[in-house]
């Protein structure tokens, strides 16, 4: 295995009806990494996974996949991807079996059958494979949807909220399977608006309106963001949001359960702002956490997905 990245992308661009839905991005992700990839809704996740995969021309930037140059050898890198979109189409009146040797024809692989069989098994889903796609539940679709874009044994997977609206249980078996696959070697760039699954990644990508605004493992975009945070104790801590948030010095204010939590930028001013206004809560520093930083730099950046014409 080379010492390059799996995927390098340097100033990457996309521009829509004028629009710059994805700026400049740069990012190297390397070989069997899990790297997730956050923000807020039209942030550009998918026009970005779209064009490391050769789906998308950028407007701006370059780079490559698996060395191969994005510019030139997008039809060779469409072959070494898996890419799993959102809604992925599964064929909901075929049988598990019938879906799988479909996409492995649709990709022209050879020994299908054995192919069909590995995934099967590794799914879990020998004794079921009879059953109609369209009668699984929806943590049973997306490993269904999960193996049909790696029929081809890709050695980079792009996945685009695999688990949205799967329950809690069926979302820790599918990231199971995905750190088996990084453990296979393969490399996995996948969008998520889920906490507790950017916490199961080796790095994290933050994304705001184009931008990328963050980006390394949960702890250093923690530390890196500045932020310090404060919880509060004591009766009525859960209602002071709207009072706190109105404070300078007080960056964000949410109730979890009974207690406050707030962030800011400076730990004096956040100290004083919390005492001026409950001084009987008992306030204590605590970590922020990943979501308290995505929130904060989602604050911060320009909203540019909606376009407001003269
Ligand atoms: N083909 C297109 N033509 C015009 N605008 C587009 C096109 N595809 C995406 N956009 C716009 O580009 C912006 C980025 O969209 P994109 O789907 O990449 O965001 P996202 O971060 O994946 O969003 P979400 O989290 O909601 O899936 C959005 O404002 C979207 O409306």
């Amino acid at each position: 295995m080379s010492d390059a990245p799996a995927i390098s992308v340097s100033g990457l661009t996309k521009i829509f009806g004028g629009r710059t839905v994805v700026d400049h991005v740069t990012m190297d992700i390397g070989h069997g990494r899990i790297s997730g990839f956050l923000g807020p809704n039209g942030s550009g996740k998918t026009t970005t996974l779209r064009m490391i995969c050769g789906l998308l021309i950028p407007d701006e930037g370059e780079g490559t996949v698996l060395g191969l140059d994005l510019a030139t050898c997008r039809a060779e890198i469409k072959q070494k991807v898996g890419y799993m979109t959102q809604r992925f189409g599964l064929f909901e009146d075929l049988t598990i079996r019938e879906n799988l040797n479909f996409f492995a024809d649709a990709h022209g692989l050879d020994n299908k059958k054995r192919r069909v069989t590995d995934a099967l098994e590794q799914l879990g889903l020998e004794t079921r494979s009879g059953q109609l796609a369209g009668t699984l539940s929806g943590g049973w679709k997306q490993r269904l949807a999960l193996a049909a874009c790696t029929l081809h044994e890709p050695k980079i997977l792009l996945l685009d909220e695999p688990t949205a609206g799967v329950d809690p249980l069926a979302r820790r078996e599918f990231w199971d399977q995905i750190h088996r696959l990084a453990g296979d070697g393969v490399t996995v760039l996948v969008s998520t608006h889920y906490m507790d699954e950017a916490e199961r990644c080796h790095d994290i990508a933050y994304i705001a309106y184009g931008v990328l605004r963050a980006r390394g493992t949960s702890e250093e975009i923690v530390r890196d963001s500045g932020l310090v945070a404060l919880t509060g104790e004591g009766p009525g801590a859960d209602r002071l949001a709207p009072k706190l948030e109105k404070r300078p010095g007080v960056a964000m204010a949410a109730a979890f359960g009974t207690t406050m939590h707030v962030c800011g930028e400076q730990y004096d001013a956040l100290r004083q702002a919390v005492d001026d206004i409950a001084p009987d809560i008992r306030w204590n520093e605590t970590e922020p956490t990943l979501e308290d930083v995505f929130i904060y730099l989602m604050r911060q950046s320009p909203d540019n997905s909606v376009s407001v014409s003269a």
